[in-house]
């Protein structure tokens, strides 16, 4: 049985090496990974990191030097002619600036595919119709890509995408150029797309609350390789890699200038509380558990500062708590909290009364 019915693996990468001509480094240096028909895919990375040249492979906007990119069991890379269109078809792409023409009407841009491809114009009017419809420009049919907010180009490149009922959207950076009210309903409809129509969504971007907002699995690059990958939970959870803890910095909430500014180093007076980092990484099914640390503690507890997230159904974040120590040592304290959070931190102390 092949790896694509056992493993409902829809994108396959082998063993891939890009290099341009006349570059030092390849974009790309031997990249492994297989992605899931059915599943919304991110591809993260610093820039340069390789991203948009391991996209582009997917629908050969780029050849492999080399390894293998196969789609649905089909090398993409041996592809020529008729076969190369055909594969083309089934892979949607948007993109950033949203490519429209601008000449053309919203209509005549979704049509346009169609148009080149020698279908006939009531197919033409059924089936552009129906795609403004499920992108909700049904009343824009007949403006000009001037009169659209960017929002609304990018539905009409959505549209546009899949006028050919692809079985892939490809998305490079395609909520970066729009407003965060936009970019919210991109990614609902990208969602819905998903879900109803079972279209495989890979992406790319530098907004990692998209990974966040709708991504089932991600993949880290670095240098053309594959850092991390894994359940977005999983990695936003607990990345592994100093790169990804790059990214997601930008996602945490860092502690108040006012908090990090008055803490001590060590305990000026007797009643100077501890203050521990309590981590989530939503493993386990543990989750910030309030009453378990009084518990442990005693009552002398002041929750500070902190946040808890949800992703995939699991909770996540951390909590900033300054504990009385009560004539207790740190590491009497620190014992009875280890198995309360998923990582703890001491950050110091503060006074009595802050
Ligand atoms: N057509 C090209 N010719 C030569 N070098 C290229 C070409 N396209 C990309 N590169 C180089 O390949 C490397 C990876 O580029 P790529 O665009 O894939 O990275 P990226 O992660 O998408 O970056 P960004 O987030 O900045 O778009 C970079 O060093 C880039 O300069």
């Amino acid at each position: 049985m092949s790896v694509f019915s056992e493993e409902k693996t829809h994108i396959l990468v082998s063993g891939l090496v890009k290099r341009y001509p006349g570059a030092q480094a390849p974009a790309i240096a031997g990249v492994d990974l297989a992605i899931r028909r059915g599943e919304i895919f991110g591809i993260i990375g610093r820039s340069g990191a390789g991203k948009s040249s391991l996209l582009r492979t997917f629908n050969r906007l780029e050849l492999p030097t080399e390894g293998s990119v196969q789609v649905a069991g089909q090398d993409v890379g041996s592809l020529t002619g008729a076969s190369l269109m055909q594969l083309r078809r089934r892979i949607g792409m948007i993109f950033q600036h949203f490519n429209l023409l601008s000449a053309k009407t919203a209509f005549g841009n979704v049509a346009l595919p169609l148009k080149v491809a020698g279908v006939g114009r009531d197919e033409i009017e059924r089936r552009v119709t129906e795609l403004l419809d499920l992108v909700g420009l049904a009343d824009k049919r007949d403006a000009y890509p001037a009169q659209l907010s960017g929002g609304q180009k990018q539905r009409v490149g959505i549209a546009r995408a899949l006028v050919h009922r692809p079985e892939i959207l490809l998305c490079d950076e395609a909520t970066s150029a729009l407003d965060p009210e936009s970019t919210d309903a991109i990614l609902t409809l990208l969602r819905d797309i998903n879900s109803r129509l079972g279209l495989t969504i890979v992406l790319i971007t530098h907004e990692m609350s998209v990974i966040h907002e709708i991504c089932h699995r991600v993949v880290v690059l670095d240098q053309g390789r594959v850092v991390e990958e894994g359940e977005v939970w999983n990695i936003f959870g607990a990345p592994q890699h100093d790169v990804t803890r790059a990214l997601l910095r930008t996602l945490q909430k860092t502690i108040p200038g006012d908090l990090r500014e008055g803490l001590l180093d060590q305990p000026q007076a007797s009643d100077d509380r501890l203050v521990l980092d309590l981590h989530y990484t939503g493993g386990q099914g543990r989750g910030p558990d309030l009453a378990g640390l009084v518990e442990a503690l005693g009552s002398g507890v002041e929750l500070l500062f902190g946040g808890i997230d949800r992703i995939q159904g699991h909770g996540q974040g951390h909590l900033l708590v300054a504990i009385e120590r009560r004539g207790r040592s740190d590491a009497d304290i620190l014992a009875r909290v280890q198995s309360l959070s998923d990582d703890v931190r001491k950050l110091g102390y503060v006074p009595d009364r802050i």
